[in-house]
């Protein structure tokens, strides 16, 4: 990027485009929200008046959670400015970073994307939300593929720090590599995933949120009840562990043998494993206890890895309040 903190624009003053801005006001960027629809004049102050309400409120939030003294708020909040549909031009051609966030609709997508694309400054980078469409099929939209790709954010954009980032086949590797050193400047933790249907995180939680609704509906336990056992253990260790991980410390076996008995039991394919764990199985790959697993161990200190993981999920046991010291000798 050529300026330090370069402009950026939303297009699409909705949710993730609010969102976003609250990011990067924040982090010291001037930010246009662009309004993606053109509207009478008395429609676009009432969404001016709430989009800058909600931004404000969002900082002023942060300020009182104890980021930074919620008297500079308003000076944050002042780097964001909305623009009507009419302007748009001016705005994003300005940006050196455009985050497309307009509904989840193929075809109005692809319309906000051509139109923006052609009014962005030679270089600048256009990237779009979405949560579901590849970016294969929304980059033949766009001026300039080479310039474009995916950029999946979670949901609240300025809290979760994980942003999915996924280049299409004409994506240039030098926007992969702009994009997210512009996201790691600002906090964020980039992750690439190739186009394929729901990114890393939609794809894992659609499975996981489904199969805890379907328990409800079952009745295996109250709704309140599975989301006890969501925060204190399914959340409280993948947050330390990851997933991939996770299955070396429990170990590859593990999950093989408990494939096939839910498989069975439950009587649905849903639970049955994939062919790497069946390989990995058959070759010994099974994680910490064969040094080899989906990460490799071998020339590592395991006592002092081991330790150091346990740390962090200690120092979770004391953020929930639930580090008890052990009863020791009278
Ligand atoms: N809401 C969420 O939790 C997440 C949403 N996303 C993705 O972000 C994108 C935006 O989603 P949200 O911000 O939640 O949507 P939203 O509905 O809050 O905002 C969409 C914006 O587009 C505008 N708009 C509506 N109809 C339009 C039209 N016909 N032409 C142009 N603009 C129009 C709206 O006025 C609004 O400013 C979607 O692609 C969504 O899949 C990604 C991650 C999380
Ligand atoms: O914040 C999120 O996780 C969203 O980005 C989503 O993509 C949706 O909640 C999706 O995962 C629903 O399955």
């Amino acid at each position: 990027m050529a300026s330090e903190r370069p402009p950026i624009a939303c297009l699409g003053a909705g949710r993730m485009g609010r969102g976003i801005a609250v990011g990067f006001a924040y982090a010291g960027h001037e930010v246009a929200l662009v309004d993606a629809k053109p509207r009478p004049p008395e429609a676009f102050a009432a969404l001016e008046r709430e989009a800058l309400a909600e931004i404000g409120d969002a900082l002023r939030t942060l300020g009182e959670l104890g980021l930074f003294d919620p008297a500079h708020a308003d000076s944050l909040l002042s780097r964001v400015r909305v623009v009507p549909e009419a302007a748009a031009a001016g705005a994003l051609g300005k940006a050196a970073v455009v985050f497309e966030g307009v509904p989840e609709i193929l075809d109005l997508k692809r319309d906000a994307l051509a139109r923006a694309s052609a009014m962005m400054a030679p270089g600048a980078i256009l990237a779009s939300t979405t949560s579901t469409i590849l970016v294969d099929d929304l980059s033949p939209a766009v001026a300039d593929p080479a310039r474009f790709l995916n950029a999946h954010w979670l949901n609240p954009a300025y809290i979760v720090p994980l942003v999915e980032v996924s280049p299409g086949r004409d994506t240039a590797p030098e926007t992969l590599a702009r994009l997210n050193a512009l996201l790691e400047s600002v906090g964020k933790v980039p992750v690439t995933c190739a186009a394929s249907p729901g990114f890393i995180v939609p794809r894992l939680q659609t499975l996981a949120m489904n199969e805890a609704a379907r328990m409800v509906e079952e009745g295996v336990a109250s709704a309140e009840e599975i989301d006890r056992a969501v925060k204190y253990g399914f959340g409280f260790r993948f947050g330390v562990l990851g997933m991939l991980e996770f299955i070396d410390w429990g170990g590859g076996d593990i999950l093989y043998h408990a494939s096939r008995y839910l498989t069975g039991a439950l009587g649905h394919e849903r639970y049955r494993a994939p062919e790497v764990i069946e390989r990995n199985m058959r070759d010994g790959r099974i994680g910490l206890r064969t040094g080899q697993g989906f990460l490799d161990y071998a020339g590592r200190d395991i006592d002092s890895y081991r330790r150091q993981r346990l740390g962090a999920l200690v120092e979770r046991l004391r953020a929930e309040g639930l580090a008890k010291p052990p009863v020791l000798p009278d």
